[in-house]
C-alpha cells in the first residue's frame, strides 16, 4: 500500500518525486500517475516507483498530491470523487497547482475532504525548495505539520495564510525562472564584451552560486537572517567610485527595481486569473 501518489509527472510532479526519494522515502510507498505512457515508463524506469491511473493511485495512497496544470486538475479530481467517498480510511489532498484555491477542491470532492495547498518550485529537485504550505477548512493542524513534514526534506517550508498565496507564487514558485534570466542576461553581456560563451557561463553560475550561500550562510551557521543582508552584501561589493557602483547606478536609471516589482505583479494577477479558471 503506498502512502503518496504523485498525480501528474511533469516538471513539478518529477522534482518532488525525486526529492522525496533521494531524501530517503520508499519507492514502494510512492505510485505515480501519468497521462503521457512514455513519460509514466520514464519515471518509473528512474525512480522504481509503480505507474498507474489516477483512480487506482488514489485507492492506493492515503496522501494525493495533484500536480497537473491548473486547466487539467478538474478532470483529476473527477477521478478521485469516488475513489475518497468509499475510502475508509481519510485521504488527504496536497494540491501543488499555482492558482487553485482550497474552497475550489473543497467545492468538487466529497464534504469534508481535507485540502492542503502547497506552492514549492523546481529547486526542489536539489533539495533546496521553497514551498509554502495552506490549509484549506477541514485541514487540521495535524494535517499541515503532516505535509509539511513530507516536504521538510526537499527544501524549507513555511505555514502561511491561503491568501498569501498568489504572491508566495509570484515570489518563490516562478522566482528560480527570474534568476535563471538574470544567468543568460550576464552570460550575452559577458559575450558581447568577448569573452567565451563556456568561461562566460562558469563565471556567472559560479558567482550566482557563492552569492547564494553568502546570503544563506549566516542563517545556517544558526542565527535568524537578517532583514538587510542583502543590502549589507551588496555594500561590501560596491567600492566608492567603483565598478559596481556604476553597473547598479545603470540598473536603476534602467528602471530595475520598477522592472521588478511589474513582473511580480503581473505573476500574482495570473494566479488569480488561473484560480478563477477552476
Ligand atoms: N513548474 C514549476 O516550476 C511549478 C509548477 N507548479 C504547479 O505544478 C503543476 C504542474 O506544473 P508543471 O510540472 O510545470 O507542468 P507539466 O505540464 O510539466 O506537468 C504536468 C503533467 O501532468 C500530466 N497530466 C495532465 N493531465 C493528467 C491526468 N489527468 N492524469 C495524469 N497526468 C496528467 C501532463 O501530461 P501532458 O503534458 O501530456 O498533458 C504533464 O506531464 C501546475 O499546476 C503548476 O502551477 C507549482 C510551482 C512551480
Ligand atoms: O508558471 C507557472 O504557472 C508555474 C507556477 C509557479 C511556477 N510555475
Amino acid at each position: 500500500m503506498a502512502s503518496i501518489a504523485v498525480l501528474g509527472g511533469g516538471r513539478i510532479g518529477e522534482a518532488f518525486l525525486a526529492g522525496s526519494l533521494s531524501s530517503g522515502v520508499d519507492p514502494r510507498d510512492v505510485v505515480v500517475s501519468e497521462k503521457s505512457e512514455k513519460r509514466a515508463r520514464e519515471l518509473s524506469r528512474r525512480y522504481g516507483v509503480r505507474s498507474m491511473s489516477v483512480r487506482d493511485a488514489g485507492e492506493e495512497a492515503s496522501t494525493l498530491v495533484i500536480a497537473v496544470k491548473p486547466g487539467d486538475a478538474e478532470g483529476v479530481v473527477a477521478a478521485l470523487v469516488d475513489v475518497i467517498e468509499v475510502s475508509e480510511k481519510d485521504k488527504l489532498v496536497v494540491s501543488l497547482a499555482a492558482g487553485l484555491t482550497t474552497e475550489w477542491f473543497e467545492s468538487q470532492l466529497p464534504a469534508g475532504t481535507a485540502v492542503v495547498r502547497v506552492m514549492p518550485n523546481t529547486p526542489m529537485l536539489v533539495n533546496k525548495g521553497m514551498c509554502v504550505v495552506a490549509g484549506g477548512r477541514y485541514a487540521t493542524e495535524e494535517h499541515l505539520a503532516a505535509v509539511s513534514t513530507m516536504l521538510e526534506p526537499v527544501g524549507r517550508v513555511l505555514v502561511m495564510p491561503e491568501s498569501s498565496m498568489d504572491a508566495v507564487t509570484a515570489v518563490s514558485g516562478s522566482g528560480p525562472a527570474y534568476f535563471f534570466l538574470m544567468v543568460e542576461a550576464m552570460v550575452d553581456a559577458a559575450v558581447t564584451m568577448g569573452l567565451p560563451r563556456p568561461a562566460a557561463l562558469e563565471l556567472v553560475v559560479q558567482t550566482m552560486v557563492g552569492a547564494g550561500e553568502m546570503l544563506v550562510g549566516e542563517e545556517e551557521r544558526g542565527g535568524a537572517l537578517p532583514l538587510s543582508v542583502a543590502s549589507d552584501l551588496r555594500y561590501a561589493v560596491t567600492s566608492p567610485g567603483g565598478t559596481t557602483a556604476a553597473a547598479l547606478a545603470e540598473l536603476e536609471r534602467q528602471g530595475f527595481r520598477g522592472a521588478v516589482l511589474d513582473a511580480l505583479g503581473a505573476a500574482r494577477a495570473r494566479s488569480v486569473e488561473l484560480g478563477k479558471r477552476g
